[in-house]
């Protein structure tokens, strides 16, 4: 039976959990959900509002930009910036630190990558937005630079992802359990349907883009040919599910169990995902549900960062898949 729980509810809940909590964290979750739903009526009637499609320019990574990219870039930073809780924001579509239209009471820093998935904007498969939320790490807002965004992912206060599927859900973590809510748009809210999610310890799907094998490493190769081979006892052979579209990916393997990996690649030596707003937060999302996330040698979260817009390989999902997939690094 539906408990009918709201998101907003939900993240009072939690509050309640922690005595010496402000409720700032609770308001800037709000802020963050208020966007998705913004970004949300958006995406659901792209095609009909001349926002598929190109936008003509390149971002700090050189790929190229979609119209949409851009417009939910937009909404985030008019939606959540305008309410005075972060001092600081990162995106994947902005070169350096964005300071929010309010900024000087905030204590907190946003890092987001608006739309994730651009390559499926225009042929209506999901996407999603990716976030991630620390505090800063002095008092004073006005002094926040880009060292208050390059923290270490162990230091994420919350994070979170919204997926717009076949349902549009927020999934969510404050260190206290992975909860999920879907969107019911007859009310306009996030209600509460998966809560407490965990990821089972072993799946039987890999996701990784096979397109690129003859960039892939011999390790790579190595433990790809294992999960092919036929062996009951260990669940063998895995199948292949690969939206090419993180969020959907990560999420389909955090229910179901498996592992994505994105590696290091001839191509992508340094692996193509961003740790501070594509890995850290879902790597968060991932150990809270019981999960693991490395970049095949080190864990995600104890990577010490060094740029904003930084790239990792990324290996995440069940447990014992991870640990299977280091056993091959060399
Ligand atoms: O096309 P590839 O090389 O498999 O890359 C797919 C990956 O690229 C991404 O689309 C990158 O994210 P953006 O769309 O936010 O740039 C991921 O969502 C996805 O996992
Ligand atoms: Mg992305
Ligand atoms: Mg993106």
């Amino acid at each position: 039976m539906n408990k009918l729980i709201t998101i907003e509810r939900h993240f009072l809940e939690q509050q309640k959990s922690h005595p010496e909590a402000t409720g700032e964290l609770t308001d800037l979750l709000n802020d963050v959900a208020f966007a998705a739903k913004l970004v949300r009526r958006e995406v659901v009637r792209a095609g009909l509002a001349d926002i598929l499609g190109m936008a003509g320019t390149t971002n700090v990574q050189g790929e190229e930009v979609k119209k949409l990219d851009l417009f939910a870039n937009e909404k985030i930073i008019n939606a959540i910036g305008q309410h005075g809780r972060f001092a600081l924001m990162g995106s994947e579509e902005n070169e350096g630190t964005i300071i929010p239209p309010k900024n000087q009471t905030g204590r907190y820093v946003l890092l987001f990558d608006p739309l994730d998935g651009s390559s499926n904007i225009d042929v209506n498969v999901s996407v999603g937005t990716i976030f991630s939320i620390y505090r800063l790490t002095g008092d004073d807002p006005s002094q926040a630079d880009v060292n208050d965004c390059l923290q270490k992912g162990s230091e994420q206060v919350a994070a979170g992802y919204v997926i717009y599927g076949s349902s549009v859900m927020m999934v969510y973590t404050t260190g206290n359990g992975v909860h999920g809510f879907t969107y019911d748009p007859t009310i306009g809210e996030f209600l509460l349907s998966h809560e407490n999610i965990t990821i089972p310890e072993q799946g039987k799907y890999y996701s990784i883009n096979e397109g690129s094998w003859q960039q892939l490493h011999s390790s790579t190769i190595d433990y790809i040919n294992y999960l092919k081979e036929e062996d009951k006892a260990t669940g063998r052979p895995y199948s292949t599910r690969y939206i090419g579209s993180l969020v959907a990916d990560f999420h389909r393997n955090l229910l179901t169990g498996g592992i994505f990996i994105y590696p290091a690649t001839r191509k992508h030596p340094d692996g193509k995902l961003r740790l501070m707003y594509e890995a850290n937060p879902l790597a968060f999302i991932c150990e809270q549900a019981g999960g693991r996330a490395t970049n095949g040698k080190t864990r995600i979260m104890d990577i010490d960062p060094t740029e904003l817009h930084q790239r990792t390989p990324l290996y995440i999902g069940s447990t014992q898949d991870v640990l299977k997939a280091e056993s091959f690094e060399h």
